[in-house]
C-alpha cells in the first residue's frame, strides 16, 4: 500500500533531516581526521559569530572575533575541551560590540590579542598580509580585505578551506562603508581579489549573521551575492542607499575596541 501525503511529507523531512546531521557530523568527522577541532559560536545581541579553532594534538587555540558578553562561555568550552588558548585574533576594530580580547587577556594567563596594523587599534600581535597565526600544526594566514574599515583581515586555513571574512563578505552580504574609514571601491576589490580568488569550495564564516544563516562558500557567493554579482559601479551605488542607522553601541564599542577590550592587561 503507498504512503498517504502527510506520512510521504514526513519522511521526506526525517530524510532531510537525517541527511543534514549525517552530512554535518561527516564534515565535522573530516575536519577532526585533519586534527583541527572547530566550533562557531553565536552572541545573539550583535549577531556576532566567533570561531574557535584548535589543534586536537597539541590542544593549542585560537578564538577568532571574541564578544565581551560571551567570554565565560567561551571560556567554559575551551576549559571542557581541554585547550589551551593562544590568540583572540580580531578581523577588525568592530563597531557594534566591544571585542572579548582584553576580559580574555586577563583571564587567560599569555594569551595574545591579534589584529591588523591598519586598524589603528592596540593589540599583543599586529597582523599584515601574509602573516600566519600558528596553534599547533595549523595555522591561519592574513589577507588583507580593507573597504568596511581599513584594518579588515580576513583568515585563511592552511588549506584554504575555511576562510574567516569578518564584515568584508557577509552571507548574501558585505559590510556597511559609511563610517569608520569605509569605502566602497576599496571592499569591493578587496572581496573580488582577495575572497573570490580562494577555492570554490572554500568555506566562507562571516563574522555577523541577521537572517540565522551560519556559513556560505565561495562559488555561492560569486553566484548569488546580491550586492558583489553587480558591477564596481552598481556595487557602489547600491552601498551608497543602504541607509541603516547606525550601530546602537558604536559609541562605546569603538573607543574601547581601539585597545582591544582592555588591552594594557
Ligand atoms: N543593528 C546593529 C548594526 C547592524 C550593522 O550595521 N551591521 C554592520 C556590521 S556591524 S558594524 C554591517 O555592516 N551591516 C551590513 C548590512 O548590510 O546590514 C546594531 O545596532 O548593532
Amino acid at each position: 500500500m503507498g504512503l498517504g501525503l502527510a506520512a510521504r511529507g514526513f519522511k521526506a523531512a526525517l530524510t532531510a533531516a537525517s541527511w543534514r546531521y549525517t552530512g554535518l557530523r561527516a564534515y565535522c568527522a573530516r575536519m577532526e581526521t585533519r586534527g583541527l577541532l572547530f566550533r562557531q559560536l553565536f552572541e545573539s545581541e550583535s549577531s556576532t559569530y566567533s570561531y574557535l579553532l584548535a589543534d586536537v594534538e597539541s590542544r593549542e587555540a585560537v578564538l577568532i572575533d571574541p564578544v565581551l558578553e560571551t567570554v565565560e562561555r567561551d571560556l567554559k568550552l575551551i576549559d571542557e575541551l581541554g585547550l589551551k588558548l593562544k590568540v583572540a585574533a580580531n578581523t577588525h576594530c568592530h563597531a557594534d560590540h566591544i571585542t572579548g580580547s582584553g576580559l580574555l587577556k586577563q583571564r587567560v594567563f599569555g594569551l595574545k590579542s591579534a589584529i591588523s596594523v591598519h586598524s589603528g587599534a592596540a593589540a599583543d600581535i599586529m597582523l599584515t598580509e601574509g602573516d600566519k597565526i600558528t596553534f599547533g600544526r595549523h595555522s591561519l594566514t592574513v589577507r588583507e580585505t580593507p573597504g568596511h574599515t581599513d584594518g579588515c583581515i580576513t583568515y585563511v586555513t592552511g588549506d584554504q578551506s575555511m576562510a574567516f571574512t569578518g564584515d568584508a563578505l557577509l552571507i548574501r552580504g558585505c559590510g556597511r562603508t559609511d563610517f569608520q574609514q569605509g569605502c566602497s571601491k576599496k571592499l569591493y576589490e578587496s572581496v573580488h581579489q582577495k575572497i573570490f580568488t580562494l577555492p570554490g569550495d572554500c568555506l566562507v564564516y562571516p563574522a555577523h549573521d541577521y537572517k540565522g544563516q551560519t556559513l556560505s562558500t565561495v562559488d555561492e557567493e560569486k553566484k548569488f551575492n546580491p550586492r558583489l554579482t553587480k558591477s564596481l559601479e552598481e556595487f557602489v551605488k547600491i552601498m551608497d542607499n543602504l541607509n541603516l542607522p547606525k550601530p546602537a553601541k558604536i559609541d562605546i564599542a569603538v573607543p574601547a575596541n581601539l585597545v582591544c577590550g582592555l588591552h594594557e592587561v
